[in-house]
């Protein structure tokens, strides 16, 4: 069945029910080792994993790692340019869980991302990366505990397809040409509009399927947190691009209004609800006028459409949600993508999960992190119906790679959301615990340390690891 790959003789399969991983107590779980850093992140991670599975499970639990290769280690095992073997593919897909260090990706050139092939393959369509504080953490924010998002980021569509034409190539020629003089004419909004002659041209396609069953899982996710923290923001562009970041919202409301009825509440409903409340004479007109800023000045069609909203609203959500009853509801809203850059780091505390397209969760993923640590306290995981592959939110980082430096902290994390969607809570919980002193007592890797005040000593990346074991066996 593989061609350069055996695996371990003991353990089993992780298998799926519903959606759920139904796992043993011996599980096998493929790992890649990753490029780059990968060959430092990845024996720290493993260490830091099987200690503490064994202190929390003693015999009774052990994973059964299982070595496959992508990237630079797969092309000494297979063969030039065998960046992604069959093997590999084979194999995630028979075990079902597995996890990752970071895979080059050379700019420009004929070589797609390989991280996110993987995301395409398996169709792993969420991409979950929390962003929370430790505390003691040096982070470059005045007050980094009151952010605890959770971003998550479809991971299958949008420009990350990789439907590109090059500037100058005879297709994307034929497409501009086709473009300028068919396409764009047949659509009276795009007016005169060109495309210079001498562009490259991408394709974004943003579907409502990719984007329900990505704010689907968002709200899902939402339901099993605290109250206070039952917020999914839907970010988007749209006022620029309306037909897909727009529509992303637009559907992402769509889906909560309608499969989840009953446990969400829009932030435009909400307004509704309470002056309603506030007022209950209050006219659906007046209503408008309060919900809809600039009112007075728009056109009577769509002071009508308004109207017509507020009493829909009221019509189909007063008996279930009025009355205050919509503050017990999780709260959805959306925000314009450039304003939740600052909006994170203004309001922090008013944000939670964060749903958003492939391009800007890719950058909201790293400014998060950004602001509670850097990218070396960036876990993350792709997560699909039947397959999910944990991997940090940071790549190779190259310089470093090979020096024992860099922060495990984003792997292991990686590790421990692992451990949580297997159920192994009490091994997620002691490695939080021992990261968490290790930090406090300032036993850190250099990104850490060099942002500490003083500057603490700089821990290697391997002795960062044992300190956590350190730290959870006390
Ligand atoms: N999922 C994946 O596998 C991903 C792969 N990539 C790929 O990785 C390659 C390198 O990308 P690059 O733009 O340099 O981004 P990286 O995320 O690899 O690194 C950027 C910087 O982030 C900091 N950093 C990253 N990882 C850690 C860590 N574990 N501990 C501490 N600090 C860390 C370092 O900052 P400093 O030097 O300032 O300390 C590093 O120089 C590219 O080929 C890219 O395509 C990128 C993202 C994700
Ligand atoms: O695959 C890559 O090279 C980059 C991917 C990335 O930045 C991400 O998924 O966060
Ligand atoms: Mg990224």
């Amino acid at each position: 069945m593989y061609e350069k790959i055996t695996p371990p003789t003991t353990g089993e399969k992780i298998t799926f029910n519903n959606g759920e991983p139904v796992v043993p107590d011996n599980p096998i779980i493929p790992f890649i080792r990753g490029d780059g850093t990968g060959i430092d992140l990845w024996p720290a991670s493993q260490r830091v994993l099987d200690a503490a599975v064994e202190a929390a499970y003693g015999d009774k639990r052990k994973i059964s790692w299982f070595k496959v290769y992508a990237g630079d280690e797969a092309c000494e095992q297979y063969g030039t340019y065998q960046y992604l073997p069959q093997d590999t593919l084979t194999a995630i897909k028979e075990y079902g869980v597995a996890i990752k260090g970071p895979l080059t990706t050379p700019i420009g050139g004929g070589i797609r991302s390989l991280n996110v092939a993987l995301r395409q393959i398996n169709d792993l369509y969420a991409c979950v990366r929390p962003c929370k504080y430790y505390a003691g953490t040096p982070s470059p924010h005045k007050t980094p505990e009151k952010l605890d998002v959770i971003i998550y980021r479809e991971n299958t569509e949008d420009i990350y397809l990789g439907i590109e034409w090059k500037e100058g190539s005879e297709i994307g020629q034929k497409l501009i040409h086709i473009l300028n003089n068919e396409l764009i004419p047949a659509t009276p909004e795009h007016g005169k509009k060109q495309i210079r002659l001498d562009s490259g041209i991408g394709i974004k396609p943003i579907s409502k399927t990719g984007s329900q069953r990505l704010v689907r899982r968002a709200i899902q996710h939402a339901l099993r947190l605290p109250k206070a923290k039952q917020m999914v923001t839907l970010v988007h562009k749209g006022n620029i691009m309306k037909y897909t970041e727009g529509a992303f919202r637009d559907w992402g409301y769509e889906l909560a209004t309608s499969e989840f009825r009953h446990e969400c509440i829009t932030e435009r409903e909400s307004w509704i609800l309470s002056n309603k409340e506030k007022n209950p004479d209050l006219s659906n007109e007046d209503n408008a006028r309060q919900v809809e800023p600039g009112y007075d000045g728009l056109t009577p069609e769509k002071r009508q459409e308004i109207v017509q909203e507020v009493a829909a609203v009221l019509e189909a959500i007063w008996e279930t949600h009025g009355d205050g009853k919509w503050k017990e509801k999780i709260m959805v809203n959306d925000r314009i993508a450039d304003s939740i850059f600052q909006q994170i780091q203004t309001r922090p505390a008013e944000y939670s999960i964060l749903a958003t397209m492939n391009l800007n969760g890719d950058y909201l993923s790293d400014a998060a992190a950004a602001m509670v640590g850097g990218l070396g306290m960036g876990p993350g995981a792709n997560i699909g119906d039947e397959c999910a592959i944990f991997e940090a939110t940071h790549g190779t980082a190259p310089k470093h790679a090979g020096l024992d430096r860099v922060n495990p902290g984003s792997l292991i994390l990686s590790g421990v959301m692992m451990l949580e969607y297997m159920g192994w809570q009490e091994a997620a919980d002691l490695i939080k615990k021992g990261l968490g002193a290790a930090i406090s007592n300032q036993e850190v890797t250099y990104d850490l340390a060099r942002l500490m005040e003083p500057p603490a000593p700089e821990l290697k990346c391997s002795e960062f690891a044992e300190a956590m074991i350190k730290y959870f066996k006390e």
